[in-house]
């Protein structure tokens, strides 16, 4: 190292870093040796990254792509607290935990701040709070410039939030998702053309033009990270909210994604990442710092005061680490410092923050809502957008889609063939009474563990995308039912059809019945599927679904009305499966059916007059209207008890 590189680095705020990496990046990628790059003052490193960390050259394209200019929104929190309650397994009561204890502080438009903090700390839960997406069990102020923070779509307007995992639709290329994204953000106040090169021109901004027809699955993580910001570029938020954008990529991907987020940062957003244990060189990318330990900020201001501030309370950071590590062992309590009091020094420092805020010329509120021309998509062509979305995913999972119709068909082919030609003898009428059960029992699992399974997962990109204002809960619902209740109705028929004709049921109208009441049935199963999903954690959804069926089931299959003990009979009158098996056994049997064919072979057969079976099992007063009301109404019914508690989860958190 020459002299004068050796005058450079002492002289530098971070003067403990000198073990600081100096590789660098070509603008192909290519890691390299940086030549001349280390600047000694913090206004300069940024120019030291714009030159290193060059994506692929798409410097020039940063520049090409103009955001329309937005007024700063600066984000300024008092007192926020954090209370959760937890059970707790030696006392075995509820207690209470305060995550937060009382945190102020001010984030600036034009900067890239960083919360930091050990493991625990809370720095999570404070940058959901501040993007609004947790809002229950705190309490505290936050002003976006002189404006009070409410719950209201006008605040959820300048936000844009991306949590650790980015929870992208991993069936579509990254230039489908700007586009789909870009059509509901942006709806009709451009054309299409501008929009299309609208989402091209972000994808290369950030980057990612060599991946516009790569799968989103197939993106690597930092390319999923730029992705998922890309997204949430095109509405152009003045804030931004990351929970640790850097985790789980390599050193040169974090320093590609620190980079980014800087330059977005100085085109005057306000940029709030968690970040957990960052390398000497990314941590000086950072304008401002804010720093957590045990629920308290330690420290706030810029990041090249860190150093000197810890100097001031005794705590030298020794030559050759990482301020960065040697603030996370000082937060831990290795150097034995008082964490409050640096707690309270921190607070201290508070009024300062707040002169300096008035400092800054704020806009209010509602200019910056109405800085920007765009409209999202109404809620017809939220619709029709997120419908096209979901059907082109379910298509490129062909081999899904596929397997469940086979299985039902093989199934289908499987019944058949065991209970061939039961459905028109008078001696195999019980065999036909046990096809029907299996049927409705098939038809009624496939119907409600496919969405019990599947839906859980579908959650995680609902709350993403619903937060940040993609669009609204209603055309989602609508979008997934319509796709998945016709799927539905497909595969069960593929396996009547089969299984129907094998067992030689009968081609009147009661293969209508047959058919209406099937499906009816395995609707409302779905309806219950989407509940339990919505409702539930996937684990325990997996064992509630098949529970509740076969509980449901035993009604009217194996017990009969007069059997149940009076306290379970209620059970008989809610159970959407008692009345569609009874309705279809009715209709098989009932309504004036001729008598059954009786083999010349047998002296006697039991069912030979059909009205005989359905007296047995006491279904011979059934009321079909009834049946049909009462399948319908629970099957909407848990639509709607579905619609209600995702608009719970996703609306009051
Ligand atoms: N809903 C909750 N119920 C119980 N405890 C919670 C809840 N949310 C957060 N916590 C606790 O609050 C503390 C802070 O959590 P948080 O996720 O904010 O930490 P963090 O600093 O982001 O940690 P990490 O870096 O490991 O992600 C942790 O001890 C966590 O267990």
């Amino acid at each position: 190292m020459s002299v004068k590189e050796d005058k450079i680095r002492s002289a530098s705020p971070l003067r403990c870093c000198q073990s600081t990496s100096m590789t660098s990046v070509t603008s192909n990628g290519d890691l390299c040796e940086a030549k001349n790059t280390y600047m000694p003052n913090f206004g300069n490193n940024l120019q030291m990254h714009n030159n290193n960390y060059n994506f692929h050259g798409n410097q020039q394209q940063f520049k090409k792509h103009k955001f329309p200019k937005r007024p700063p929104a600066n984000l300024v929190f008092d007192d926020i607290t954090y209370d959760t309650w937890t059970w707790s397994m030696t006392r075995f009561r509820r207690e209470k935990k305060h995550i937060l204890h009382g945190v102020s502080g001010l984030f600036k438009s034009g900067e890239l701040s960083a919360i930091m903090g050990p493991s625990g700390a809370g720095k999570t839960t404070l940058l959901n709070i501040l993007a609004g997406y947790i809002t229950r069990g705190s309490s505290g102020t936050i002003r976006i410039n002189e404006t009070i923070r409410n719950q209201s779509e006008r605040f959820k307007k300048l936000t844009a939030y991306i949590p650790q995992e980015e929870e992208l639709r991993l069936n579509l290329t990254a230039i489908e998702s700007m586009i789909f994204a870009v059509h509901l953000k942006l709806g009709y106040t451009i054309t299409k053309d501008e929009k299309i090169s609208q989402a091209t021109e972000i994808l290369e901004m950030l980057g990612l033009e060599e991946c516009h027809h790569t799968l989103t699955a197939s993106l690597s993580g930092g390319q999923k990270k730029r992705l998922a910001i890309a997204l949430e570029l095109i509405n152009n938020p003045p804030l931004l909210f990351l929970d640790e954008p850097t985790t789980g990529l390599d050193s040169l991907s974090c320093s590609q994604c620190v980079s980014l987020l800087k330059r977005l940062a100085q085109e005057g957003r306000t940029i709030i990442c968690t970040i957990h244990q960052p390398s000497a060189l990314i941590f000086e990318m950072f304008d401002q710092l804010y720093a957590l330990a045990d629920g308290n900020c330690i420290f706030q201001g810029p990041v090249s005061g860190l150093v000197p501030h810890l100097a001031s309370v005794g705590l030298q950071c020794p030559a050759y680490h990482n301020p960065a590590d040697f603030l996370m062992e000082v937060s831990v309590g290795e150097y034995d410092q008082d964490l409050q009091k640096l707690a309270s020094i921190a607070k201290g420092t508070k009024h300062t923050k707040d002169s300096e805020l008035l400092a800054i010329a704020d806009s209010s509120v509602t200019e910056i809502v109405e800085s920007t021309t765009t409209k999202p998509a109404s809620l017809i062509m939220q619709f029709f957008l997120l419908y096209r979305r979901n059907f082109l995913c379910t298509r490129r999972n062909y081999i899904y889609v596929l397997n469940r119709l086979a299985a039902h068909i093989i199934i289908g082919i499987i019944f058949g063939y065991l209970y061939r030609g039961v459905g028109k003898g008078a001696n195999t009428a019980l065999a036909n009474y046990a096809y029907l059960y299996g049927t409705l029992l098939l038809i009624v699992y496939t119907g409600k563990m496919s969405v019990t399974l599947s839906f859980p997962l579908e959650m995680r990109v609902l709350k993403r995308e619903h937060f940040n204002q993609w669009y609204h809960l209603l055309p989602y619902v609508l979008s997934i039912l319509l796709l998945e209740i016709p799927f539905q109705i497909i595969c069960s028929w593929s396996y009547i059809a089969i299984s129907y004709w094998l067992t030689e049921q009968p081609f009147d109208f009661r293969l209508y019945l047959f058919l209406l009441f099937c499906t009816l049935s395995t609707l409302c199963a779905q309806a219950w599927g989407y509940f339990i999903g919505a409702t539930t954690p996937i684990k325990i959804a997996v064992f509630i679904g098949p529970v509740l069926a076969c509980l449901f089931s035993v009604f009217g299959f194996c017990i009969r009305y007069y059997d149940t003990p009076i306290m379970f009979r209620w059970m008989f009158h809610i159970s959407y499966y008692r009345a569609g098996f009874q309705s279809i056994v009715y209709g098989m049997y009932g309504l004036n059916r001729s008598a059954l064919e009786c083999p010349d072979e047998l002296l006697y057969c039991h069912y030979k007059r059909p009205e005989k079976i359905i007296q047995e099992m006491g279904i011979d007063d059934i009321n079909l209207g009834a049946n049909i009301s009462l399948i319908v109404f629970i099957g909407c019914l848990m639509h709607v008890l579905t619609y209600i508690s995702l608009w719970v989860k996703l609306n009051k958190r």
